[in-house]
């Protein structure tokens, strides 16, 4: 066990998962929003000189993408701010600090998965509010990693898949974009990462400060989904799996369109591959294909 954790976003589809794996590594600590509102940095410093955690873990986010765009303030406070002042304070107390991140801090030109080094360059609010708090993050001093990962899914919560299992059943015809590609990735798999990568860090201390172990180990990496598809392909899928199950439904028809025939607020990168191979080197961590993670999660969905 490695002491208290303090973990935000517990009601989101990644929160939700980390309460569980967490569990095994420490004590975990998972205020409500209204014990502590990201959107307000005061709520969030009080909170953490009152818990004084090991670590602080952060999948908390504005993750309303299209609405971000119209409400840039507040998706910069919680993605950004929220994370300075997490930081900021993770300092003092020499906790370490576990944050997420994104493929939309990317620009999505080019066909390469991306690498931890590469050069960012977001093309909407949340994708930059996201990106300055990493920054933030990197300019708070703390200890720190970032697992920018993709497509997050899985049973619970709100999330492309269950759009799709819902829509597939109501509509005759569904209309997905095939020119965006990437990795869906499964909540629960970026959990037990999480988890494991802690129990690392704390079975390689051996007495050393928390910092000084994720200041040779921390940073930024890659957690993603392995393969790759596109909106399209992962709705085609699901929509299979579903009629495998349930072979008599009546299910809707997959057209594939472009980005531009379907048009949003906000604009997303074409290329959201992200490279997972640092993770898999550091912490002997290979994420799930994610059709692996679809035949699970669809015996819970
Ligand atoms: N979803 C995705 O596809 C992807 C997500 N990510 C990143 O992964 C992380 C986890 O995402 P995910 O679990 O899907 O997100 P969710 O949208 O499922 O959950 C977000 C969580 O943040 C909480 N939250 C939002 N605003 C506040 C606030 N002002 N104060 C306190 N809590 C707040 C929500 O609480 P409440 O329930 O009360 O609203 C919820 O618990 C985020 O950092 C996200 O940017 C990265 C790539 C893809
Ligand atoms: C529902 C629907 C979506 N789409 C498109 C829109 C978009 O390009 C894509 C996915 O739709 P979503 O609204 O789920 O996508 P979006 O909210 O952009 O998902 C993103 O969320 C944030 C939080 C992240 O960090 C990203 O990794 C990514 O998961 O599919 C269709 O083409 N047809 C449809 O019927
Ligand atoms: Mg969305």
């Amino acid at each position: 066990m490695s002491g208290r954790i303090l973990l935000t976003g517990v009601t989101g589809q990644v929160g939700g998962e980390l309460a569980a794996t967490l569990a095994a590594v420490g004590e975990v600590v998972a205020p409500a929003r209204d014990e502590m509102d990201l959107a307000n940095p005061a709520s969030v410093r009080e909170k953490v000189r009152a818990i004084r955690p090991r670590w602080i873990v952060n999948p908390a986010a504005y993750t309303a993408v299209d609405k971000a765009e119209s409400e840039p303030d507040l998706a910069y406070a919680i993605n950004a701010e929220a994370v300075r002042a997490i930081g900021e304070e993770a300092r003092k107390i020499g906790a370490g600090v576990i944050h997420f991140s994104t493929d939309y801090v990317f620009d999505g030109t080019g066909n390469a998965p991306y690498r931890e080094t590469d050069a960012t360059g977001p093309v909407s609010v949340y994708g930059a509010s996201k990106l300055a708090g990493e920054r933030a993050l990197v300019e708070s001093g703390a200890g720190y990693m970032v697992f920018r990962t993709s497509w997050v899914y899985g049973a619970k919560g709100k999330n492309f898949l269950r759009t799709i299992l819902k829509a597939a059943k109501e509509r005759e015809r569904l209309r997905i974009v095939a020119d965006q590609h990437g990795a869906p990735t499964w909540s629960r798999d970026l959990a037990r990462m999480t988890a494991q990568v802690i129990g690392r860090i704390e079975a390689s201390g051996a007495g050393r400060e928390l910092t000084e172990a994720l200041g040779e180990s921390g940073g930024i990496y890659h957690a993603a989904g392995a393969g790759e598809t596109t909106w399209f392909g992962f709705a085609a899928e699901a929509i299979e799996r579903l009629r495998e199950r349930e072979p008599g439904a009546k299910l809707a028809e997959v057209e594939a369109i472009t980005t531009s025939e379907y048009p949003t607020p906000a604009k997303r990168p074409l290329n959201s591959r992200l490279s997972c191979a640092r993770l898999a080197a550091t912490f002997d961590w290979r994420m799930m294909d994610w059709r692996d993670s679809l035949r699970e999660v669809m015996t819970e969905v």
